[in-house]
């Protein structure tokens, strides 16, 4: 049976020793790629993110039309529709059973793109939720500066500061239908081409994220994310709340790698491949395993993540830092996702916004 992630859970928003947090930090960056974030509600208090999770459902509950002009541009802002994006376009039939809405920056609380008129009211908080999740973004940054003895130790810090120009952060909420959907998608059409077997169908393609770092918030009771192991064939299931963190006032924020990181060390940071299945989904690798004491939860799924990019100018080489100089792994090691064309943060993220929203660059 497939077991638990055993990912690491760090408490940064203590007084405790900087160093040795930054340091547990990195080694759970490298050996795992994901981290959990304790939230005893100090960086993101718990209400914003109940009041983040209540704006999400209020935005997909919109009248179609509404999001229907929203739709997501080049610019990777606003609504991604049921099966629009693919994340593993090699290996998926059909695209994600999902939808999206991508929030790029705010000005002074307004956003930039179009909003869908039911959820104006919110803008400011969503900025505000955006803005809690760009300092803890700054943080880790830092954190890992440190824990890797970067020359400065600020040098991610500083290429993630919204001064230094516009970058490719998008806050993103995400709603997956119930499986049960899927099946009434399928009775309605079932003589088109993009007819599968409920077993093929993901909610999430396996992937690696694009951006440097994402925090992930999910709520109890909807697991489905599953991290793929060093071996390169084993899904593991990522609890909402592990082991220890059961009494706390908000599950963990789960942290992951991406993409930019992995590059600017040379493969030491692990950017790796997750996905989302449907519970208990014993094709998809879900094998039954209990998680979150709960399964064959039949429900939609609510999850919001925030991609955190450097500015899009950013150049990827290796940074100045021992350790990551000394590393001999390589970016191939673990994550065949993560090929090595690109020179800056917004050269790569073009490459697999093509790659997965195959329609939407076809069309111009
Ligand atoms: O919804 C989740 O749990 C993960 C989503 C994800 O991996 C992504 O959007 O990149
Ligand atoms: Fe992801």
């Amino acid at each position: 049976m497939t077991e638990i992630a055993k990912i690491p859970i760090i408490d940064i928003s203590g007084d405790g020793d900087e160093t040795q947090v930054a340091k547990d930090l990195v080694e759970a960056a490298i050996e795992h790629g994901f981290v959990y974030i304790k939230n005893p509600g100090k960086d993101i208090p718990v209400e914003a993110i109940d009041e983040a999770f209540e704006m999400s459902k209020r935005l997909f509950d919109a009248p179609l039309d509404e999001k229907e002009a929203c739709r997501i541009q080049h610019n990777n802002r606003g609504w991604s529709a049921m099966n629009y994006e693919t994340l593993d376009p090699a290996n998926q039939r059909v695209g994600d059973f999902k939808e999206a809405f991508n929030f790029g920056d705010f000005v002074d609380g307004k956003a930039q793109q179009p909003i869908p008129p039911t959820i104006a009211a919110d803008e400011p908080q969503i900025s505000a939720f955006r803005d809690l999740c760009y300092n803890l973004s700054l943080k880790l940054n830092t954190l890992l500066g440190i824990g890797l003895e970067v020359t400065p130790p600020t040098f991610f810090t500083t290429a993630h500061l919204r001064s230094r120009g516009p970058s490719g952060t998008i806050l993103r909420f995400l709603r997956y239908p119930p499986r049960s959907a899927l099946a009434a998608q399928q009775q309605q059409q079932p003589t088109t081409t993009t007819v599968s077997s409920a077993d093929d169908d993901v909610r999430a393609g396996a992937h690696s994220d694009y951006g440097s770092l994402t925090l992930l918030f999910r709520l109890r009771g909807q697991p489905g994310l599953e991290i793929l192991l060093r071996d390169g064939q084993t899904w593991s299931p990522v609890p909402v709340v592990p082991p220890g963190t059961e009494h706390d006032p908000a599950p963990p924020v789960l942290v992951n790698i991406g993409d930019l990181l992995s590059y600017w060390t040379n493969g030491l940071l692990r950017s790796t491949v997750h996905r989302v299945v449907f519970p208990s989904s014993v094709a998809a690798g879900g094998n039954g395993v209990v998680v979150d004491g709960e399964t064959d939860v039949d429900g939609m799924r609510y999850s919001i993540a925030y991609f955190c990019h450097p500015f899009g100018g950013t150049e990827l080489g290796p940074v100045p830092s021992e350790r990551v100089e000394g590393y001999q792994g390589g970016l191939a090691e673990g994550n065949p996702y993560a090929e090595r064309k690109m020179l800056t943060a917004d050269e790569h993220l073009m490459m697999r916004l093509k790659a997965s929203y195959a329609q939407l660059y076809k069309e111009k």
